[in-house]
Parts: C-alpha cells; structure tokens; sequence
C-alpha cells in the first residue's frame, strides 16, 4: 500500500489577500479541536515558502511576485515527483491555488509519458495568463501555464519583459511543456469568471460541472461522464479550493468566497467518486483564510471534514 505523505505548502503570495499561508495551520488546529490526531498519523514535510515576497516592490503588475511564486511552485514540483518516485501518495495541503501549477508538475515530471487530466473544483477557471488577468494574482493563473495558454486572442495587458520570462518559465517548470491538454480537464462549480476565461472555456469545449448541473442531473451521472472524459488520461490529479463551497452556507473564510457553492458532502463526494477509478495521483487542498473567517475556524473544520473523509478513501483504494 502506498504510504501517504503529507506536503504543507504554507504560501499565499499567488493571492490578493494574505492569509492563506495560515491554511494549513487551521486545518491542523482543527482537526486537535476534533480530537482527532490525523497529523499524527502521516508522514509530513513542509515546503520552504517565499513569503517575505509580500514586502517587496511590485514591477511586474500583471503576475505579481511571479519570481517568487514560480520559486515555490518549482519546489512543489519537485516535492510533488520525489513523493510519487518513492512510491507515496502526496496529499497536498497549499494556501493560495497557484501552487496547483507546482503540484501538477510534478505529477507530470513523475510520469513524463503518462497523460495527466485535472479535476478542479472551484468557484473560479484560474486560467486567466499575465495578458488578460484583470488583478494580477497569480492564483487565477495556474491552469493556463499548466496548459501553455496565454490566451492572445483575449489580450487585453500589455506586460513586462520581466513578466513575461519569468511566465515562459512557470509553463515549463521540469521542461516539459505543456504539462495537459484542454480536453483533459474537468470543472466542479466553477461560477465566478471573466470575459476571457468563458471565451476560452467555450473555445476549447471544456466541461464545467455547475452546482445546479450536478443538483439536477445527479452526482453519478455527472461523476460517470467525468470518467468517460478522463478515460485517455493515465492519472488524475484533484484540486480542491475551499470557494467552491457556498461561502453562505460555510463561511466566507476564503480569498474570494462566492455565494451559491456547492455543500461539504457534494464535495466528498465528487472527490471520492474521482479516487475510487483509481487513476488519482495526487489530490490538493487549498484557499482556506482563517484571518477571513466570519464563523471563527469554520472553514478549516469543514475543509478538515473533508480531508479527513478522503483521505479514507485514498487508503481503500489503494489498498485494493
Ligand atoms: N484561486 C482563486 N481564488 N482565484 C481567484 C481568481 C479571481 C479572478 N479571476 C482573478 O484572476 O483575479
């Protein structure tokens, strides 16, 4: 059985606002608060973070602190592959969902000939490039350098030099470029986006499971088509990013919490019924800003709920 190891990436400096690199720490207080002793039971590592970044002078407007942030995707990548090359399953535990570029790589870097599809269930695409981010963070960036996506048909940035070499290496962090294909990623919930990300969502045909799709049409249907778009891909690497999850109904203990989300058992069972093909590589969570927080630790119970839930079933299935 695949022992499980626990990657604590305590960095936030992809999102607008700070807080997030104390994510982690919640869901672990959490979990204490549950008496539950989960952290106790795995092996971890923490990630060296970047996150002094914060003080520094921004130049590059429209990829804000992207050296920094591809210096720590780069060691998640890294993290990420060492873990899967040692024969573990890398849980991953992020602040803001830049990271999911890091932790992609290094699926990818692990199994350079393996087809790699993505399930990510947000409220937002994050597929937004330097050329056409309305704020700069990188955060709402990840799935286009994992795609190699610039998006130029939808430019509306004009960016820097220093920009623009530090995102050229972001989209070939490990050397290889791009790391998935457009038909090989899937959306859960995603429900807060711009012009230029429903232009290329419609573009490219990719799938976004909405709330009130999955509500009306059911969870297995929605899970079985999933799988069927998936059937090409080899392995599937899950993000998790807490505003999926309706911030009325949770808590708005996240960047950018968006009403209308889907509820922690819909979660579990998106992601559960994903692992159980047994395809699942990698699985991250991320988002959870504890400092946001209206209903005091709320959301890092919730996200530790969760975590708590599939993490079971990652043992099942592997086991099997
Ligand atoms: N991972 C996130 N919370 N992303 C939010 C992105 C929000 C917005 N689309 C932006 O690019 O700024």
């Amino acid at each position: 059985m695949k022992k499980i190891n626990i990657i604590k990436n305590r960095s936030d400096i992809g999102a607008g606002t700070r807080g997030s690199d104390l994510g982690v720490d919640a869901i672990e207080i959490a979990a204490i608060n549950a008496n539950s002793d989960f952290f106790n039971c795995y092996e971890y590592s923490d990630l060296e973070t970047a996150n002094e970044a914060v003080y520094e002078k921004q130049e590059t407007l429209y990829a804000l602190r992207v050296g920094k942030v591809l210096e720590v995707c780069e060691r998640l990548s890294i993290a990420v592959k060492l873990c899967l090359k040692e024969e573990k399953f890398p849980l991953v535990l992020s602040g803001d969902h830049s990271s999911a570029l890091g932790s992609i790589s290094g699926v990818k870097c692990a199994n350079p000939d393996k087809r790699v599809g993505v399930v990510w269930i947000d409220a937002h695409a994050d597929i937004h490039s330097p050329h056409t981010t309305p704020s700069g963070n990188i955060h709402g960036m990840p799935l286009a350098a994992a795609l190699a996506d610039d998006n130029m048909d939808r430019k509306v940035n004009e960016v820097s030099e220093t920009t623009h070499k530090n995102w050229e290496a972001m989209k070939s962090i490990g050397g290889i470029s791009p790391k998935i294909k457009h038909e090989d990623l899937v959306y859960f919930g995603v429900r807060d986006t711009e012009e230029p990300e429903d232009y290329t969502i419609a573009k490219n045909g990719i799938k976004n499971y909405k709330v009130e799709e999955v509500r009306y049409r059911g969870m297995e249907v929605c899970l079985a088509e999933t799988l069927d778009r998936l059937k090409h891909c080899d392995l599937i690497y899950i993000s998790f990013d807490v505003d999926s999850m309706d911030c009325d109904l949770i808590s708005k203990g996240t960047g950018t919490p968006v009403s209308k989300g889907f509820d922690q058992h819909e979660i579990k069972q998106i992601i559960n019924g994903v692992i159980k093909s047994g395809k699942v590589a990698c699985v991250e969570i991320v988002e959870v800003n504890p400092c946001l927080d209206n209903k005091g630790n709320v959301m890092a119970e919730t996200a530790f709920e969760v975590l708590e839930n599939i993490t079971k079933t990652i043992e099942e299935v592997n086991i099997k």
